[in-house]
């Protein structure tokens, strides 16, 4: 398919838009409809030079001018000034953002899972060329979260991330959560409204998120990380006994990434992780309903801040597309030479996650009999684990003892901040013991921001 002759003025900013899916199709919109607005600016007109698609005919949120679609991706970005990659994925995406970086084009793109894994080679041409990449909307769908930490808060020394980043599986946690919705169906509802990536696989498997808090400690702490760095737990172990039991004892799931800066007693290091958190039903971020994401930032002199919107979707993903299309022309227009989108001037390693320390609620079946209790208190004490609150479903909660109830022995342990090592060997030596039947979940607990 042919494209249109490109522009004869040597002012006006070419734009190659290489994928028309969700989110490609309203940036399509938004250039066409928009055109002048966004011209104006910028201070300079834009032109949207064509769409790359896979499939002319096939139906869109949207629908593109036909003279505008392509299937020729690579002559494509080889017209155009700026190239918008929304197909997703791997490849053809990377070869192609890297065929528009080596000829010094600037590149905008909300792919997550291609910057955890080859972020630090495509910074490093875009480096080598002068090139500019952009990917606001990489994390957080609409928020602005990764030029506040990259600009605003470049004078400060950020200590912990923490968030909500991953729309599908906060609309899925929130509908089990309030409708009682069953997990399978709350993930085609988030699949229909465009939340989902193509194989919501990464999604549930927090796969997803775990980009994103590899993106987002790359950039908060100035050191390179990747996906391989990020310990990831998903939520398809979660049931809906888990959710029925935390909201009973005053909790809500919640998929968190969290990378956190730890210090005490080691060299300094860096742990980023992905899974399933309780948290108390006051926490802000267990008010965070739907496909919104919201992320805490805490840094050394700013203090707690707090970032929310829709994470997900189609348009609200646009607005940040076009938010890094309108900054990245600017540039064009006028050049201003380019500090390295990812600094490296800290070594910070990937910590592993026995070295995180965090709050657990670990739920088990016991025998309903006497000294019970005393043995599993033993049990957390001998690792230095010590006990937040203790519940036993239908019963009085009580200090070191739980009443008999008829509702069987259950009983439920919060922990104070403890090791993951302790922890892990704690649950073990539980599960030894005879008066545990089972031990159903151990789920981590953020009580503080
Ligand atoms: N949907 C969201 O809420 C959201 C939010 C933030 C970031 N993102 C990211 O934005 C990107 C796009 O997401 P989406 O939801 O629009 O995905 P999508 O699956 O709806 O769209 C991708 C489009 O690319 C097309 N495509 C595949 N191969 C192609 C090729 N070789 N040439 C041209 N087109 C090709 C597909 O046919 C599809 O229409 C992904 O990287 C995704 O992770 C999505
Ligand atoms: N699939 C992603 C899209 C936004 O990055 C989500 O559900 O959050
Ligand atoms: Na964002």
């Amino acid at each position: 398919m042919a494209l249109p002759p490109q522009s004869t003025s040597s002012e006006t900013i070419t734009i190659g838009l290489l994928g028309a899916g969700n989110v490609g199709a309203q940036v399509a919109k938004t250039l066409v409809e928009e055109r002048e607005l966004i011209s104006a600016r910028v201070g300079t007109p834009v032109r949207l030079l064509g769409v790359a698609v896979r499939d002319p005919e096939a139906p869109r949120d949207w629908r593109i001018p036909g003279e505008l679609l392509t299937t020729d991706a690579e002559a494509l970005v080889d017209r155009s000034d700026l190239v918008i990659e929304l197909i997703g994925g791997m490849e053809p995406a990377s070869a192609l953002i890297e065929r528009a970086l080596r000829r010094g084009a600037a590149v905008v793109t909300g792919n997550k899972a291609l910057l955890a894994s080859r972020g630090a080679a495509l910074n490093a041409i875009a480096a080598e060329t002068g090139a500019l990449l952009r990917f606001e909307a990489s994390v957080g769908g609409a928020i602005p979260i990764l030029r506040p930490i990259e600009e605003s808060l470049s004078g400060d020394r950020i200590t912990k991330v923490m968030g909500i980043v991953n729309g599908t599986t906060n609309y899925v946690l929130d509908q089990m959560d309030t409708t009682g919705a069953a997990f399978d169906d709350a993930l085609e509802e988030a699949q229909k409204l465009g939340y989902a990536e193509a194989d919501p696989t990464a999604d549930v498997a927090g796969l997803d998120a775990a980009a994103k808090a590899a993106i987002l400690g790359t950039l908060a702490f100035h050191a390179p990380f990747s996906f391989d760095d990020v310990y990831c737990e998903g939520i398809t172990e979660v049931t809906r006994d888990d959710i029925e039991a935390a909201a009973a004892s005053g909790y809500v799931v919640k998929l968190l990434a969290i990378a956190e800066k730890h210090t005490r007693n080691q060299a300094p290091g860096v742990v980023l992780r992905v899974h399933p958190t309780l948290l108390p039903r006051t926490h802000p971020l267990a008010s965070v309903r739907g496909a919104f994401n919201a992320v805490f930032v805490v840094a050394e002199n700013a203090g707690e801040l707090m970032f929310y919107g829709q994470g997900a979707g189609g348009r609200p993903t646009s607005s940040a597309i076009m938010g890094d299309v309108v900054a990245v022309a600017r540039r064009l227009r006028t050049p201003v030479p380019e500090a390295p989108t990812i600094s490296r001037e800290v070594h910070l390693p990937p910590l592993p996650l026995d070295k995180a320390t965090t709050q657990y609620y670990i739920d088990m079946e016991v025998a309903d009999r006497e000294g019970v209790i005393a043995e599993i208190a033993r049990v957390l004490a001998d690792h230095h684990v010590s006990i937040e609150s203790m519940r036993q479903p239908g019963s009085v909660t009580v200090e070191g003892e739980v009443e008999d109830s008829d509702n069987g022995a259950k009983v439920q342990v919060v922990t104070h901040l403890a090791t993951e090592k302790d922890l892990r060997e704690t649950v073990e030596e539980l599960r030894g013991l005879d008066v545990v039947k089972t031990v159903n979940s151990v789920l981590r607990v953020e009580v503080e921001k």
